[in-house]
């Protein structure tokens, strides 16, 4: 093991990471070594902290006997500086003999370099996701860094693909070291003597035309350090080892894939210091270049170079302008277009300057060249059927991310087969055309659209060489939304009717919008253009505007915009108002600023909050992150916290940190409850302290799963699911309530009900049917429910209410014949039962019957309302078999009712205090009569509240 390997399995030991010291034979490390015997005695604790961390982590495991060996060798505790700017390059960067401070101390610090704060952007750090604007996505090393296993985090993010940028401080978990992303991250070690060594400047193109493989840990840079240093004088970073790689950029060989593959095909291989002296060696340019900021008054006052006929071209249809190639302008000619927005004035103007999708392009010349061939003037041929074969589509649907040329290619095409084209936007109403529209109204937009496609002078038949063919361009139909409504399947209408063209444009051709418009389309999926492809794109309008700008550095421009074009000309566009030479240093500051403002999700800012590095996080960062979504993150926040292990606390410590954490949650909830309640969101700020910044700065540190099994994610707010399970299973309850208060058996409250009753009714429903024989428990079963007022749902909520961790299903051992028994029995008896008073009152006026009040004019008001003869009651539920005594009490009482139901909406509550004065139960058939049929009656209310009356199936 070399010098420097050794060095970085002591130095992990060190616990955070972030302090790296060596004891190797170099010149450093000798006088590390002696400034750093005093922290020795601090080491213990490292120690231990590095333990717990390893404790937690599967992919630190295997080194644990190494772990002993090294303990005694000190380090240079180096505090993890945030990621590298490229000021910070050229300066060398004094090496700090602190020790790791306590995690405690250092919240809330401020970073040491306040130059980093410049770009480390608070939102959406490139943590690599992928998505927005992208961060440095340098293919680095990964097998040679499968060594590495010492550096403790290193950038942020779960997302695949990139690491995380220059600049961002972040702890996060997860997938985020480039391809190798999820087992290398965080795991290369830090340089032995980062920023001891003063980073060189040469002439900004010293490197132009050398292409290098970055391997392994180098000596004093990082390795985004590295790769700026190189790019940043013209060189070419490349992933891996090709004939193409000039240097093998490694300060040390661990014999990993790069390295065997440069061997076997001789490629050189460069220390970091050899590349220092090759930039050393290009003479560095004094003279500092100029700056454009007055240059962008000078342009705009420069003389025209625009030709008249690219003027024509902006101001009129472009099927009318000429398809031939404009020459870029050059020089004095530009009064008009130095105004123009570059994308306007460099919008390709014959398919080549296309950048990328050349097929596509290609394929939508071919379906529009032949349209009129395959539908003739009618438009028949097809009729939007489902046909398989791609040219027989009537119309064709382009999909890509923005700003890729989607629009342009479209209005390319129809302009080179002298199409013109009408283009409707999102911006454009495009809903339900009107129904008149076959009578041919016009007004709103879709009526046009219907109107244009539907028009016979559209028609092949018609003599076009008098009037151009038309194309209907409809961009961004997956935008069709609420305003819109109608508007996709109108478009399907509009196609299979369609007598032109239709080129649709969508961002997303998966968006469920679309599901059945791509049926009736030709598919054709925009890919992004290659960071290369656009590079030499926008050098050719760099160029064309005077701007000095290197190809590395515009590929850097195009990789950060994320393949689109649009962005990148536009950022070029602005640059070029204050410098004319751009750098890629310029480029990156520039990116990684408007990178700024990017969403961040919940479970980002959460693994940030939490991280290793959530300490150095600067307050306005955290309220930044728990702020991007006050409403989850709190929740994320309390569900995880208990997972953390704050670095290098011990048991006692952290369930000290791990109160305050719960305390200050709880506070946060208080605040919270003040918010909502009061809408004092003046206090959003204290809220978001106290439930998240707090409980996250006590505990960052390393996530450990508490149950086996768990996943080493944070989890997702439980509370939401518990809530909802929560409400439900009140609604329940309150449903169960009103039943067995209808019944008459119990005039407990609800909160009795659950506690006391609950169990005793679950019993005496689930246990005849495990002991007694099939037909006996049915019957004793279908008898209780029914004298309790008891539903088949409210069987049901018994037994999900009865339900615990740990407790037997009550019906487990059940046999399906006896819960079929059950089932038939109960069904049976339902005509005769009468159970959902509450349920069958309707009240005029209300949708649904306020239970609550039911429940509380149902709660006994005299005691004598049992039906002590016995007596068998009407077995009709609509009363018909009801005597005609009875009938005659029941009509006063039910007028009565009637008249006070009627009267509701006056009087609101007061009804239900009339009933219950009135001793009304509100039967079934009070109920009935209550909505007007004309008959009620009490007496039989409460005869059958005795529960051998009749009743009604639920209605729910
Ligand atoms: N492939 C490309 N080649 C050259 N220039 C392009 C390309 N794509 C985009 N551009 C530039 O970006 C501008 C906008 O492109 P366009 O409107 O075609 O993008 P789009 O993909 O339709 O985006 P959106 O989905 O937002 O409508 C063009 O005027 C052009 O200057």
């Amino acid at each position: 093991m070399s010098d420097i390997r050794k060095w970085f399995m002591k130095a992990h030991e060190k616990g955070n990471g972030s302090a790296p010291k060596s004891t190797s034979s170099k010149a450093g490390p000798v006088k590390n070594a002696a400034e750093t015997a005093p922290i020795k005695s601090e080491q213990a604790s490292e120690d231990l902290e590095t333990a717990d961390r390893r404790k937690t982590s599967k992919y630190f495991g295997k080194d644990k006997t190494k772990v002993k060996d090294e303990k005694e060798v000190e380090a240079i505790p180096a505090k993890r500086k945030l990621k590298t700017e490229s000021d910070d390059l050229v300066k060398p960067r004094p090496r700090k003999v602190t020790k790791v401070v306590d995690d405690d101390d250092d919240d809330f610090d401020v970073p040491i370099s306040r130059k980093t704060r410049d770009t480390t952007p608070s939102k959406k750090l490139k943590s690599g996701s992928g998505r927005g604007i992208a961060s440095k996505t340098v293919d680095n090393d990964d097998d040679d860094d499968g060594e590495d296993k010492e550096t403790p985090l290193k950038s942020a993010g779960r997302g695949r693909g990139g690491r995380a940028a220059p600049g961002a401080s972040t702890g996060g978990r997860g997938r985020g070291g480039g391809r190798g992303g999820f087992m290398n991250f965080g795991e290369r070690k830090d340089p032995p003597h980062k920023g001891e060594k003063e980073v060189p400047e040469g002439t900004p193109d010293c490197l132009a035309g050398l292409t290098f493989v970055i391997s392994g840990t180098l000596d004093s840079l990082e390795r985004e350090e590295a790769e700026d240093l190189i790019k940043r004088h013209g060189g070419r970073i490349t992933g891996s080892v090709s004939k193409k790689t000039t240097y093998l950029l490694c300060d040390e060989d661990i014999g990993g894939r790069k390295s065997e593959k440069a061997k076997e095909l001789g490629t050189k291989f460069l220390t970091e210091d050899g590349l220092f002296d090759i930039i050393r060696s290009s003479k560095p340019v004094k003279k500092s270049l100029p700056e454009r900021s007055n240059k962008g008054t000078e342009k705009i006052c420069a003389p025209p170079k625009t030709s008249p006929q690219k003027e024509e071209t902006r101001g009129k249809p472009l099927a009318k302008s000429s398809p031939k190639k404009v020459p870029p302008a050059k020089g004095k000619n530009k009064i008009i277009e130095t105004s123009l927005p570059w994308t306007e004035k460099y919008r390709p103007k014959v398919p080549n300057e296309i950048v990328g999708n050349q097929s596509l392009v290609t394929q939508l010349h071919n379906w529009l060249s032949h349209w009129h061939d395959q539908f003739g003037g009618t438009g028949s041929k097809g009729k939007g059927k489902k046909l398989n074969d791609a040219g027989s589509k009537k119309a064709v649907l382009l999909s890509g991310t923005p700003g890729i040329g989607k629009t342009t290619s479209a209005k390319l095409v129809s302009q080179m087969l002298g199409f013109q084209a009408v283009e409707v936007n999102a911006s454009d109403s495009r809903g339900k055309a009107n129904s008149n529209i076959a009578k041919g109204i016009g007004g709103s937009n879709a009526n046009s659209v219907k109107e244009l496609v539907n028009n016979e002078a559209m028609a092949a038949n018609f003599d076009r060489s008098k009037h151009p063919k038309t194309v209907l361009i409809m961009d961004e139909v997956d935008g069709m939304s609420a305003g819109d409504r109608g508007g996709v399947a109108d478009l399907i209408a509009s196609i299979k009717i369609s007598k032109i063209p239709i080129i649709c444009i969508c961002n997303d051709r998966y968006s469920q919008k679309l599901k059945s418009l791509v049926n009736y389309c030709l598919p054709l999926n925009y890919r992004k253009p290659t960071k290369q492809q656009m590079a030499k794109r926008l050098m050719h309008i760099a160029k064309a505007e005077g701007l000095e700008i290197n190809e590395i550095a515009l590929e850097e421009l195009a990789e950060r915009v994320n393949g689109d074009i649009r962005l990148a000309v536009n950022q070029l566009q602005y640059m070029s108002l204050s410098m004319s030479v751009i750098k890629y240093d310029d480029i990156r500051q520039r990116l990684l600023s408007s990178a700024k403002d990017e969403d961040i999700s919940p479970f980002t800012a959460v693994d940030k909050l939490f991280g290793y590095n959530g300490g150095k996080l600067r307050m306005d960062e955290r309220i930044d992150l728990s702020m991007s979504d006050p409403d989850l993150v709190p929740l994320l926040i309390q569900e995880n916290y208990l997972n953390y292990r704050p670095s290098g606390k011990d048991e006692a410590k952290r369930m000290d940190l791990l109160a305050r954490a719960a305390e200050s949650i709880a506070d946060g909830d208080i605040i919270n409850v003040q918010i909502r309640r009061y809408r004092q969101w003046q206090l959003s700020q204290s809220c978001c302290v106290a439930s998240s910044i707090l409980p996250a700065s006590l505990l960052h540190g390393s996530r450990e799963v508490l149950e086996q099994g768990e996943r080493n994610f944070n989890r997702f707010g439980g509370w939401l699911g518990k809530n909802s399970t929560a409400g439900k299973n009140r609604r329940l309850m309150e449903d169960l309530h009103v039943h067995v208060l209808a019944s008459r058996e119990s005039s407990a409250g609800r909160e009795t009900l659950r506690v006391d009753y609950l169990p005793l009714l679950l019993s005496r429903l689930t246990s005849p049917l495990q002991t007694l024989p099939k037909d006996e428990a049915v019957s004793e079963v279908v008898d209780f429910m029914n004298s309790y007022s008891i539903s088949q749902e409210d069987f049901d909520t018994i037994l999900e209410l009865g339900k615990f961790k740990g407790r037997e299903n009550p019906m487990e051992g059940v046999p399906p014949p006896v819960k079929a028994a059950l089932t038939k029995k109960y069904n049976e008896m339902n005509k005769t039962r009468m159970v959902r008073v509450a349920d069958m009152v309707q009240l005029p006026g209300v949708k649904k019957a306020p239970k609550k009040r039911i429940a509380a004019m149902l709660e006994p008001t005299v005691d004598s309302l049992r039906d002590e003869d016995g007596e068998p009651l009407a077995d009709n539920e609509e009363g018909n078999g009801s005597d005609a005594e009875e009938d005659s009490e029941e009509a006063t009482d039910g007028e009565k009712l009637e008249s006070n139901l009627k009267n509701l909406n006056a009087r609101g509550i007061q009804v239900e205090l009339d009933l219950k004065g009135a001793g009304s139960s509100g039967s079934r058939k009070a109920a009935g009569k209550g909505r007007g049929r004309g008959k009620a009656a009490d007496t039989s209310a409460e005869k059958k509240a005795t529960g051998r009356g009749s009743g009604a199936k639920r209605k729910r």
